[in-house]
């Protein structure tokens, strides 16, 4: 409301007025007939002649007003849910961590936020309008009151129904719930359906069809569900207005009673049943208001549940200085890990030293837990046991954010950034994005200069499909990009390289990296900076200083290249299958 009333002070207390007068209007429409009538009744004409007019003007007051008031209204409004999304994506991609992200129940949350914020628009012009709705009812109260004080019962006769509400809305709040997963489900089928990546295996397979009635399964429990939550919810909602109906009926034979008994006049009567017909319209408004504001509150609850603070594991005792550069290496020590909610490790008992300066590759089979090291050392996870140690010092003692600063890297999952080849590249440090020196060296480092000559507006050129007239690009260009993303950073403690170059063939691989590997070492011994290669190509792997076998989240070996092949185990095994494949 606040981020309402700074959006436009001025508009909005204008709106409010317009809209209280408008909210008046209704009431005093009934007070006006009631004057009319009587002064029909009692043979007055210059009365019955104000009372008409005041009818008139009341009329065009009521169905007036309200309607440009809403114009501010709304305007505030989409400015509260602009700041509350922007809110929204500060918490789920602020956090320094991956383990909320990759938690199917947070997702749930957030879809669902996501969709409830999207309306919240509503809801904030129903809460602006509160204000108006409350002075009609008090005015609705006090002619009522002048009729017959007994009569203020009326609106108590609405309070079973604001009961019954707040039950219905928790009745459909829990169907909502119940169908989030597959909510979740059915949209990242449309997604698949729709979106160009997943087209081509989508034809290929000839999964179309498949995925179309899936969907459609998906949303037909979905709708079975909610029907059945609305349905329990309309039955609770309208058991609360019956009890209203049997109130207002009893109201309106009341006073038709004193008036045929004399008591009142003709125009009470009249006044009554406009009135009673306006509690009844007053009280829907109100139990409209009541649900919205009861969705706004179930957003905000769960905004507030993704506020709330990730638990905390690693309170530093005293923050060290990050170190300028790794003297002796980075060491794991009995390191364990398993994802959050997993009832088996990822990675059991590992213990290993990444030595200064070297290039240590890490191979194993589809699971054995390689890129689970990497998350680790990312600080995207904590170990869930043992420690990992820079020169002894528990990398858990360094904020993450100052950890991160050190750390650079290319994944196998790269981004595919729709902005400029420039600043696809540039974000790799967002200090430098505009410094076209350093992008042109970054992409040199990741050996693909050549790659802006071949675009239409070299490193100014849109790329993806989101630009009316932007390059598209091959995976492998895409990954190029990443790659020369991940060199930005020219000084990082640790560059990790998560099979960043699956997409390249494999002689542009090994050139990469022979040349790479070369580059690293001289840096290396200059920073100690260490850089993790994972890969599946083992004449790329056969470069590194260290080679890491990871087998069932375990280290199965360690060594060069020449060692392991001596030791004649698994990767002696792996390196000769791929070599005879190679060779056959
Ligand atoms: N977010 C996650 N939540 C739960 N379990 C996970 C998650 N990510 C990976 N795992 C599990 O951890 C194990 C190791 O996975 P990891 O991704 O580290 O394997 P990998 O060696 O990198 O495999 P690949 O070569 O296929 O990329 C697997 O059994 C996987 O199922």
């Amino acid at each position: 409301m606040s981020l309402a009333w700074r959006s436009g002070r001025g508009k909005i207390a204008l709106s409010t007025v317009l809209m209280i007068l408008g909210g008046v209007a209704w009431p005093m429409l009934a007070f006006a007939l009631r004057e009319g009538i009587n002064a029909v009744t009692t043979h007055d004409p210059a009365k019955a002649l104000t009372a008409g007019v005041s009818v008139a003007l009341l009329v065009i007051a009521a169905l007036l007003l309200q309607h440009f008031a809403y114009v501010p209204y709304a305007e505030a409004a989409e400015l509260a849910v602009v700041t509350m999304n922007a809110e929204l994506i500060e918490l789920v991609a602020g956090s320094g961590r991956l383990g909320q992200q990759e938690n199917p129940e947070y997702a749930d949350r957030v879809a669902l936020l996501r969709k409830e914020i999207a309306q919240f628009s509503d809801g904030m012009v129903g809460l602006m309008a509160a204000l108006a709705l409350a002075v009609s009812m008090v005015a609705t109260g006090l002619l009522l009151v002048s009729v017959h004080p007994l009569l203020l019962l009326l609106p108590l006769a609405a309070v079973p129904a604001l009961f019954a509400t707040q039950r219905a809305q928790r009745q459909m709040a829990a169907a909502r719930d119940r169908s989030a997963t597959s909510v979740r489900q059915a949209g990242h089928l449309f997604e698949l359906a729709t979106s160009a990546v997943p087209a081509k295996e989508l034809r290929v397979f000839r999964l179309q069809t498949e995925v179309r009635r899936r969907h459609l399964r998906l949303w037909g429990d979905i709708g079975r569900e909610l029907r059945a939550g609305e349905l329990r919810s309309a039955v609770t909602e309208a058991a609360g207005q019956v009890v209203f109906a049997v109130g207002y009926v009893a109201a309106v034979l009341f006073v038709l009673r004193a008036t045929v008994a004399g008591g009142n006049q003709v125009g009470d009567a009249v006044l009554v049943i406009v009135l009673g017909a306006q509690v009844n319209q007053q009280v829907n408004s109100a139990l409209d208001l009541l649900r919205r504001l009861q969705r706004m509150a179930q957003s905000m609850a769960r905004l507030r549940g993704l506020r709330a603070p990730a638990p905390v594991q690693d309170a530093p005792i005293a923050v060290p200085e990050m170190p300028d550069r790794i003297r002796h290496g980075v060491t794991m020590r009995d390191v364990s890990f398993a994802y959050p909610g997993a009832d088996r490790l990822s990675l059991a008992d590992v213990n290993l030293t990444l030595p200064a300066g070297s290039v240590v590759a890490v191979v194993g089979e589809n699971g054995a837990g390689k890129t689970t090291l990497v998350k680790l050392l990312c600080r995207f996870y904590d170990a869930t046991a043992g420690t990992i140690e820079v020169d002894g010092v528990d990398i858990r003692r360094f904020p993450v954010d100052q950890w991160r600063r050190r750390v650079t890297a290319a994944f196998q999952d790269f981004v595919r950034f729709e902005v400029s080849a420039q600043q696809t590249v540039g974000v790799g440090q967002l200090e430098r994005i505009d410094d076209r020196e350093a992008v042109l060296a970054a992409l040199d480092r990741a050996h693909a200069g050549d790659l802006t000559d071949r675009l239409p507006q070299g490193l100014s050129t849109p790329l993806g499909n989101s630009w009316r007239q932007g390059s598209e690009l091959s995976g492998g260009q895409w990954q190029k990009l990443a790659l020369g993303r991940a060199m930005m950073r020219e000084s990082p403690l640790l560059l990790i390289l998560d099979e960043p170059t699956a997409a390249l063939d494999a002689e542009a691989e090994h050139l990469l990296f022979e040349r790479y590997a070369e580059n690293a070492r001289r840096v290396g011994r200059a920073t100690g900076a260490i850089t993790v290669l994972v890969s599946h190509r083992f004449s790329t792997v056969r470069m590194a200083d260290l080679i890491l076998a990871v087998a069932d989240g375990r280290i199965a070996e360690a060594g060069s290249h020449a060692s392991l092949m001596a030791a004649d185990g698994l990767y002696a095994k792996l390196y000769n299958l791929q070599a005879a494949a190679y060779r056959s």
